[in-house]
């Protein structure tokens, strides 16, 4: 079924026209990426015998793909299909019901589509008391109890995942988390995701133009049975392969801001080649608390390895999406002019 959607704040058209002055990437290519699977419960047990291992793992997938899989999670299959289900349940309600949600030129939450490609629906769940309950779906009766559940989980699992980071790279375990502001601090945005099938005759469609997320690091949940993500790596695009029940992890680019360009956040995008079925998905975006400086670590700067980028405050609610409006990567204002290392 393809859903109509309403009128986008930013026309989509002028949104993205000078994207490949920043992105570009010369080869299409129809691999799938590497088998980059990482076991949390590998990952946060100390004890266990294969945990040095799979932190080493963890730190090569992330220096060649910037995103893994993740799987041993903790989320239940029952929770992962709930919230994929009350996604797909909010979609399928008529547009003027979901208009009620409408996003508006001054806020980032709310829903938004442009007809043709997909549809977003954009919550702010973390902290609680800056959840903005008015443009929650209020006529789906377990909306808000199972993306609440899967905050709480969600959450448990960004801390896991970011003291991995931190040990991977030989830093205080916790110091990704207490620099973005920790547990009452960090925001957590969901962005629910609506593709419809490819109408195309090329017999594939753009459907999210390329970018790379804002964030720290966004934990997405793909469809079940329709594909569409892909990630650029050495100036070629890789499918992301669905791994059932599998968390996709990709690094955002306030990571790669800490950690002086040791990280970098990955450019993706979604290409949606299924004619009959729809695509849905459900990312969820780890920003700092707006009030945190966030700057190359003083670890990661040295002779060899300068501070390759400046400081910022609240890089999400303005840097990063000043330039994403206008199709441009906002990480490319931060940049110090090093370009030797970058
Ligand atoms: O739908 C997807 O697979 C990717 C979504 C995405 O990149 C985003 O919401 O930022
Ligand atoms: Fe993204």
């Amino acid at each position: 079924m393809v859903v109509s959607s309403s009128v986008l704040p930013i026309n989509p058209s002028d949104h993205f026209q000078e994207l490949n002055k920043t992105i570009t990437c010369k080869q299409i290519h129809e691999n799938y990426m590497d088998s980059s699977i990482i076991d949390l419960i590998l990952l946060s047990d100390s004890s266990s015998t294969q945990h040095e291992a799979e932190l080493r793992k963890l730190q090569s997938v992330l220096t060649s793909w910037s995103s893994f899989q993740l799987i041993n999670h903790g989320l239940s299959s029952s929770l992962l299909n709930q919230i994929r289900q009350v996604g797909k349940e909010f979609f399928a309600l008529p547009l003027e019901v979901k208009q009620k949600q409408s996003s508006t030129l001054d806020s980032y939450e709310g829903y938004g589509g442009d007809r043709v490609k997909n549809d977003r629906l954009r919550l702010k769940v973390s902290p609680l008391d800056q959840r903005n309950l008015k443009i929650w779906p209020e006529s789906l009766p377990n909306f808000r109890e199972t993306l609440e559940d899967y905050n709480t989980e969600i959450s448990r699992v960004l801390e896991m995942i970011l003291n991995a980071i931190a040990k991977s790279l030989n830093i205080e375990e916790n110091r990704f988390f207490k620099t973005c502001g920790g547990e009452e601090g960090i925001n957590i945005y969901a962005r629910f995701n609506y593709y419809p099938p490819c109408s195309s005759s090329s017999g594939q469609f753009l459907s999210l133009e390329p970018h790379s997320d804002g964030t720290i690091l966004t934990i997405l949940l793909q469809d079940k049975q329709v594909e569409g993500l892909q990630v650029e790596k050495d100036n070629q695009w890789f499918k992301v392969p669905i791994v059932p029940d599998a968390l996709f992890i990709n690094i955002g680019d306030q990571l790669e801001i800490m950690s002086n360009g040791i990280l970098k956040s990955v450019v993706h995008k979604v290409v949606i080649s299924d004619k009959e079925n729809e695509r849905t998905s459900i990312a969820i975006g780890c920003v700092p608390h707006p009030d945190k400086e966030i700057g190359p670590f003083d670890e990661f700067i040295d002779r060899e390895r300068p501070q390759l980028y400046n400081k910022v405050t609240n890089y999400f609610g303005v840097l990063f999406h000043n330039k994403y409006r206008r199709g441009e990567r906002g990480i490319t204002s931060v940049k110090l002019n090093l370009e030797r290392y970058t």
